[in-house]
């Protein structure tokens, strides 16, 4: 029998998911939706023919559920899901920080809990999404979980310990790129290309150096050594960077991303 999977608050990463389930051979028929707004309702029907349903019927009708709320509306949306889960539904959460036992705390009893951290490039099945076990999934949990998210970019178990780091590394790392993309581009600008032509070279250059780190094995350290001419431009660039300690900034943001996602922990964070 086909698995019918619900996307409850398809906001951002909801639709990029289930854009992606779509891509990936899923039936219109077998997924379902469901928004806070009527409006947004309407858009996805639209956009990807799914229907769009209350959260109660979501909860009654599919055998797993993709709970993509904001950790903040979690609790808010467990309320209104509780009396509907059974005890042979799968629940998956992607919210940042909210352990599995938020879930199995607030819904039915042995109820199997998967957390999962995907980020926003399964949009173009290159996602990073980072699964962990609630204490009543078992390896078939964790399968069904994978189908969903393997057609659109890679998947990693990890102990659930290490969910807010992944969050910290992975879930929010698009954003550290794009930022880091921005600031390039202003550079270019700075040194006079037109902003069409930084921004295109910046793009392929991350392009370039994101295949070159995936596919030729190489530690980093030395795809970097074969850039940087001995008293050429690259040190020159990269000793500004020690200068202004880039390296401790990163650092240090991802531990912030990490303790934001710790307090989050709650869903009221
Ligand atoms: N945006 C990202 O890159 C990633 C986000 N996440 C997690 O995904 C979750 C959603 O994040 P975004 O998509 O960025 O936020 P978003 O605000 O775009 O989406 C959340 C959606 O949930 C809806 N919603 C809230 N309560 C609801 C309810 N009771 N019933 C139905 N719909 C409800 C909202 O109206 C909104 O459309 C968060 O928990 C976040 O931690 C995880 C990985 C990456
Ligand atoms: O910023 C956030 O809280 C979410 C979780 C990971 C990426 N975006």
């Amino acid at each position: 029998m086909t698995q019918k999977v619900a996307v409850l608050g398809t906001g951002k990463i909801g639709e990029a998911l289930l854009s992606g389930m779509i891509r990936a051979g899923w039936s219109p028929d077998d997924l379902l939706v469901t928004a806070r707004r009527p409006e947004r309702a309407e858009e996805l029907r639209a956009r990807y023919g799914v229907e769009a349903v209350s959260n109660a019927e979501a909860a009654k009708a599919a055998d797993t559920l993709i709970l993509a709320a904001k950790p903040q509306d979690m609790g808010a949306l467990l309320d209104e899901l509780a009396p509907h889960v059974a005890a042979d539904r799968l629940v998956i959460s992607a919210a940042a920080g909210i352990p599995t036992a938020f879930f199995e705390e607030r819904l039915t009893e042995g109820l199997a809990v998967v957390r999962v951290m995907p980020n926003t490039p399964v949009l173009v099945d290159e996602g990073m999404s980072v699964i962990s076990a609630g204490s009543h999934a078992t390896e078939a949990h964790l399968v069904r979980t994978e189908d969903i998210f393997k057609p659109v970019g890679k998947t990693l178990r990890v102990p659930e310990k290490h969910q807010d780091a992944a969050t910290a590394l992975s879930g929010s790392g698009p954003a550290y790129f794009y930022y880091l993309v921005e600031a390039m581009t202003d550079a270019g600008i700075l040194l006079g290309l037109p902003r069409a032509q930084a921004h295109d070279l910046i793009v392929q250059s991350a392009i370039g150096a994101a295949v070159m780190l995936r596919d030729s094995g190489e530690h980093p350290v030395k795809l970097r050594e074969a850039v940087t001419s001995p008293a050429g431009t690259t040190i020159s660039a990269i000793r500004e960077l020690e200068n202004h300690g880039v390296r401790a900034a990163l650092i240090a943001a991802l531990e912030a991303a990490r303790d934001r996602s710790r307090e989050l922990a709650s869903g009221n964070g």
